[in-house]
């Protein structure tokens, strides 16, 4: 078994080392192999997502993925700016398929912006699509207007599409992860305005046929921007495109107590997988030594599960996570006062201890 290392950009390198240690004391034998991408190797081979990068990543059983971009990359021509790495990776690998869980550990009800009861045993699933939508549709570009409010204007367009197979696999996905969980899906759209969410809407409601066991809702994607901090509990899975549910997820990394709390996995239909945290290489505390790893940790968690067959030691780092919380320790994100303030390394150290401990005891 093989795993694409892909660190990036800003805290990327600094959050997959605490991962790659965390994934070394399991001992589980598996071959790592470390690429660059992003800004990094734009740097290096004058592009984000060089060949080598790609060839790896295809090849590998799974990919492990920090994050990339930086301010000074954002005057470049779109091709060679660092997030077009991640994009070209989930397009190129068919990852149409991500889940954001949001969780919110007991011993972080204190660290969410909302109050406690609120988000007090909070465990929702965002199934994103991740390879269509206005993303990756066709035509866009710059070009003068012909019609509109300023005929002769200078303007610029994307195109919003989805085909009835692209809704359909992700909706299977979805109904199939909420069997698991409490039997619920809420798909999200815009079908009072966009014709490409009506279809969504359509297409998801005729794949709920073939789950009568799992009770599927429609709710329009403002509406449910409000609902995820007002009642966040009341989701259990929440199915939506790629644009939605990339602003989503970020919403409801704040029900977690921090972004740095929300892992991810990005699936393609042989279960191939990348994993990565759902924020970014967070340039502002770059370098600091003070970004947490736990969203990045559990993301490798979710790759043992996932894509390697390895659930007890997926659980063993969950379980890890857990008990390093609950002894008080804290990266600034999701500190609070009588906890203990620790930085990127030391809240690796310590799930690294948690699982030595573990496995010393037996
Ligand atoms: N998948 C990816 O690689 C990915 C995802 C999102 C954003 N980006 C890129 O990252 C760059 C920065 O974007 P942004 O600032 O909008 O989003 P971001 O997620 O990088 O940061 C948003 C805020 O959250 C904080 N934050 C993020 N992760 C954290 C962690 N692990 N620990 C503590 N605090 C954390 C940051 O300090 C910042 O204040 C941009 O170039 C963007 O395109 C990449
Ligand atoms: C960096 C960017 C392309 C990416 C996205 O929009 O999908 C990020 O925000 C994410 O959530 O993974
Ligand atoms: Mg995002």
């Amino acid at each position: 078994m093989k795993i694409a290392v892909l660190p990036g950009d800003g805290i990327g390198t600094e959050i997959v080392a605490e991962a790659i240690r965390v994934l070394n004391v399991l001992d589980l034998n598996f071959e790592m192999e470390t690429a660059l991408v992003g800004g990094a190797a734009y740097e290096a081979h004058g592009h984000p997502l060089p060949e080598a990068t790609l060839k790896l990543a295809k090849e590998a059983d799974a990919v492990l993925f920090g994050a990339v971009g930086d301010w000074k990359y954002d005057k470049l021509e779109r091709q060679f700016r660092p997030e077009q790495a991640i994009l070209g990776l989930r397009k190129n690998l068919g990852l149409f398929a991500n889940f954001r869980p949001a969780i919110c550990y007991e011993q972080l009800v204190g660290a969410s912006s909302l109050k406690p009861e609120l988000v007090a045993g909070l465990d929702i699933l965002i199934v994103r699509e991740l390879t269509g939508d206005i993303y990756f549709g066709q035509p866009r570009g710059r070009r003068t207007a012909v019609d509109g409010h300023f005929p002769g204007a200078e303007e610029a367009f994307d195109t919003m599409r989805y085909s009835r197979p692209e809704i359909e696999r992700i909706a299977h996905v979805a109904f199939q992860a909420a069997r698991k969980r409490d039997k619920r899906v809420t798909s999200v759209d815009k079908a009072n305005v966009l014709e490409t969410f009506q279809f969504w809407k359509d297409v998801v409601t005729e794949v709920g046929k073939e789950y009568p066991d799992v009770a599927l809702d429609h709710m329009y994607v403002d509406n449910a921007a409000m609902q995820l901090v007002k009642a966040p509990k009341k989701f259990d899975v929440i199915v939506t495109g790629n644009m939605f549910g990339d602003i989503l997820s970020d919403a409801a990394a704040m029900l977690t107590g921090s972004i740095g709390m929300l892992p991810s996995a990005s699936l393609n239909a042989s279960n191939q997988g990348l994993y990565e945290p759902s924020h970014g290489s967070a340039p502002d505390i770059a370098g600091k030594g003070i970004a947490n790893p736990l969203a990045t940790i559990l993301s490798a968690a979710m790759m043992l599960r996932f894509s390697l067959n390895q659930t007890e030691a997926a659980d063993r780092i969950e379980s890890a996570v857990k008990q390093v919380l609950a002894s008080g320790l804290r990266t600034s994100d999701i500190w609070s006062a009588g906890t203990t303030k620790v930085s990127t390394i030391e809240m690796g150290d310590a799930v690294v201890a948690a699982i030595t401990k573990t496995t010393t005891k037996g």
